[in-house]
């Protein structure tokens, strides 16, 4: 992203932003509510156009490409999307109709490639118990973990993952947290963008962080640099205290 900004109602929801994500880098975005994070990553979903400046995608200008042909080459997990997916919808279809770009079944019979694929990707998540499961009858953390298995079915180059664990028990997010980071440590794993609020969320083997504030960058780069108190006080707007502890990183107000 290049001089990027997208305003709404004279608001700024973006300003200024220059960003550049490599395929083999996996990047966290923390940022207060109302930060941006997630018109940030719908830019990156092909979903938004920006308002100023350039948006590359895998090669691919933002405004001289199709998203159609753009967005089955990026897997994307939302909360909005969540909402999108029908109760009534099996969890095997819900990962498998991402190879065919929809929401809800609308074939009869999936190939058995793409059906044997779907439920390596839900064992991958812990998940696979749930095959035979309506999507409405899941818990909130199994729709994540079932959505980020979607996410994944098109074998995506990049990899957008919008507050994974919110809403999820302690037990959960743990569980989700090993998840994502043998996800991240995998060098065969796509470039992955993951937005949240906490740092205690970050999966070791992250590689980058970009801090977000009032829809400007604060700082971006390496975790180990980025990821200061110095930095989280600024961006939260609070004197903040930051702890490491092993590969994982907590924080609280001093
Ligand atoms: N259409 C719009 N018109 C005006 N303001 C908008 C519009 N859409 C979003 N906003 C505002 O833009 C800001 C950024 O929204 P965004 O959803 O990107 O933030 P976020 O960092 O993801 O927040 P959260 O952590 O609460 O999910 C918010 O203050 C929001 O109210």
């Amino acid at each position: 992203m290049s001089g990027v900004g997208v305003r709404r109602n004279r608001n700024d929801l973006l300003a200024g932003l220059d960003w550049a994500v490599e395929l083999d880098e996996r990047w966290v975005v923390l940022g207060p509510n109302g930060a941006g994070k997630t018109t940030l990553l719908r830019l990156a979903a092909a979903e938004l156009h920006p308002t100023v400046g350039t948006v590359d995608l895998l090669g691919e200008r933002i405004g001289k490409v199709s998203v159609f042909e753009l967005r089955p080459r990026i897997g994307f997990t939302s909360g909005a999307f969540a909402n999108r997916v029908p109760g009534e919808e099996l969890v095997r279809d819900v990962v498998v109709s991402a190879g065919y770009a929809v929401v809800g079944r609308w074939r009869e019979e999936y190939d058995t490639i793409d059906t044997d694929r779907a439920l390596e990707l839900l064992a991958a998540m812990g998940v696979t118990y749930l095959a035979d499961r309506t999507f409405g009858t899941l818990s909130e953390g199994e729709r994540k973990r079932v959505l980020i298995a979607r996410a994944l079915m098109t074998d995506p180059e990049m990899l957008l993952l919008d507050e994974p664990a919110a809403g999820l028990d302690l037990g959960g997010r743990e569980d989700l947290v090993a998840r994502l980071s043998a996800l991240a440590l995998d060098p065969d794993a796509p470039a992955t963008v993951l937005v949240t609020h906490h740092v205690e969320e970050i999966p070791p083997g992250f590689t980058h962080a970009l801090l977000l504030r009032d829809g400007r960058a604060v700082v971006a780069g390496l975790i180990e640099d980025v990821l200061t108190a110095e930095n989280l006080s600024k961006t939260f707007d609070q004197d903040l205290l930051l702890e490491r502890s092993g590969d994982r990183f907590f924080a609280r107000r001093r």
